[in-house]
């Protein structure tokens, strides 16, 4: 697909607007773990081995090869991820593929990705055509004829509808992840008329940690993501745009590599290109060397892709094609990763119908998991939740990663970290994406849960060991 450099000035958008899901309205119970106290993190329980280490140590100027032609980014003051020395204990695996020296400048209006290794271009595209025997899935318009198990069904939560309660469950039942994730949740909650402190927050924890450890998973749990690793194809959404989404995707990848496995990496619609900075695919192929990269549309404006499309007045992205492109590669590699663009309901183009689809149509249409990457601090709880709902309901089994774990976390960091704890199934430290590639390989697999590849078996020492100034 040959992209115009420049945009229609009288962009017709009516065609987008009036294709836009309208939400369903909905309770959500939020989540209501108690708060993890800052450093030092008072509480010592009995530690799982995780057979390596998982600190985070904060880098040498050096290993982050700062000013090395290998870093186009050009700024190097990452944080909490290893140095070379450190990285010795931790398999890489099988090498990755050789980083370009600097990341391809693109070509404006060329709509093509600088150093594909395939094709970058849109194909020609059939006619619109509903492919017999491919499932449907449900439309994002329509509203659920009975809503369906709350995301916090544990023991105790209210009814959807309920007034929200002071200390409400946690978002989910564990998906079978590590640590915090093991039960139901912590007590107390943010609700609590003051915060306890750090003493308190410790006893307090291991007292839940004791009730709990016979805790059975709760009824009604919705569903969640299994506690194996994820082979085949995975989505990478988020809570919304500039996350992390690319950054975790890149950590994903290496993660895998390090595995043995071969990846590839997806981006549907890649909006934005008309400014000339990289784009997902590039900061990926730089960060991780995924042995294919796809691209299948690309749009000038830095928008929805469907409003791109729209704006630009160029084909949008059509489901089925994007569909027949993921599977098509996962026939030839291990792991598919696909992102998508901004958060899970973005339109990203037409069905066969005229109606916009969106990566949650996408992950019920090749029935596959989502990774859900979301922001560490004030706000993330709601935008969490509202994500995994809408997961949930269509029966799509998600994990969250945090996108950018700060250096100097606070409070409402901490007691996010707890809330978001039994979805969690990875953490990238704030600073990984300007991080050197070897390095960032290095370190990826300390990012990560073993659904993904890592290593992080257990939150509670992750936080332990970051809070003792590993990070
Ligand atoms: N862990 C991190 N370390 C350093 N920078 C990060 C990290 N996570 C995200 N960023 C930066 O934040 C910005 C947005 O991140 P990213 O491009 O991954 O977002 P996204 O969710 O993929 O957005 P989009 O919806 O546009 O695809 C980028 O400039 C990226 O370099
Ligand atoms: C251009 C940007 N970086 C993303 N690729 C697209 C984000 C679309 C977000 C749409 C929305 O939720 O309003
Ligand atoms: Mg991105």
């Amino acid at each position: 697909m040959t992209a115009p450099t420049q945009s229609p000035t009288s962009p017709d958008i009516t065609a987008v607007t009036t294709r836009l899901p309208s939400a369903n309205v909905v309770f959500i119970p939020t989540a209501g773990s108690f708060p993890l106290p800052p450093t030092p993190f008072p509480l010592v329980a009995p530690s799982v081995s995780t057979g390596a280490p998982t600190s985070l140590a904060p880098a040498s100027a050096e290993a982050a090869g700062n000013g090395t032609a290998a870093d186009p980014f050009g700024d190097h003051s990452p944080t909490g991820f290893r140095d070379g020395p450190l990285a010795d204990d931790i398999p890489v695996g099988e090498p990755a593929p050789p980083v370009e020296p600097a990341l391809p400048q693109r070509g404006s209006g060329s709509g093509r990705d600088p150093g594909e290794p395939e094709s970058a271009t849109a194909p020609p595209r059939p006619p619109a055509t509903e492919p017999p025997g491919v499932p449907i899935s449900p439309a994002p318009i329509s509203p659920a004829p009975v809503f369906p198990a709350p995301i916090s069904p544990a023991p105790g939560s209210p009814a959807p509808g309920s007034p929200m309660p002071i200390s409400p469950a946690p978002i989910s039942p564990a998906p079978g992840g590590p640590g915090f994730g093991d039960g139901p949740g912590f007590g107390g909650g943010l609700g609590s008329p003051e915060l306890p402190t750090g003493a308190d927050l410790g006893a307090e924890i291991a007292a839940e940690l004791a009730a709990q450890a016979s805790t059975t998973e709760p009824q009604g749990a919705p569903h969640h993501a299994d506690t194996g690793e994820w082979r085949g194809i995975v989505l990478v959404t988020g809570t919304d745009t500039d996350v992390g989404k690319t950054i975790v995707t890149a950590a994903v990848v290496a993660a895998a590599h390090a595995a043995g496995l071969r990846v590839a990496v997806i981006k549907p619609g890649q909006t934005g290109i008309a400014s000339g900075a990289p784009t997902d695919l590039d900061v990926i192929k730089h960060l991780a060397a995924p042995e294919t990269t796809r691209v299948l549309a690309e749009y000038p404006d830095p928008m929805a892709p469907l409003a791109a499309a729209t704006v630009a007045s160029m084909p949008p992205l059509e489901l089925y094609e994007v569909v027949d492109a993921i599977r098509a590669e996962s026939e030839k590699h291990d792991l598919v990763l696909v992102e998508g663009a901004g958060g899970l309901l973005v339109p990203m183009g037409v069905r066969p119908s005229g109606e916009a689809w969106t990566v949650a149509d996408l992950a019920t249409t090749l029935g596959v998991k989502t990774i859900v990457v979301a922001r560490a601090g004030l706000g993330t709880l709601n935008h969490t939740a509202l994500t995994l709902e809408a997961l949930n309901r269509r029966g799509v089994p998600a994990g969250v990663v945090i996108g950018a774990w700060p250096a100097d976390p606070d409070l409402v960091h901490w007691a996010n970290l707890s809330d978001l704890a039994p979805h969690l199934i990875g953490a990238l430290p704030d600073g990984a994406g300007r991080m050197d590639p070897g390095v960032f390989r290095r370190s990826a697999p300390g990012w990560l849960t073993p659904t993904l590849y890592g290593e992080i078996d257990n939150w509670r020492n992750w936080a332990e060991e970051i809070g003792d100034g590993h990070h």
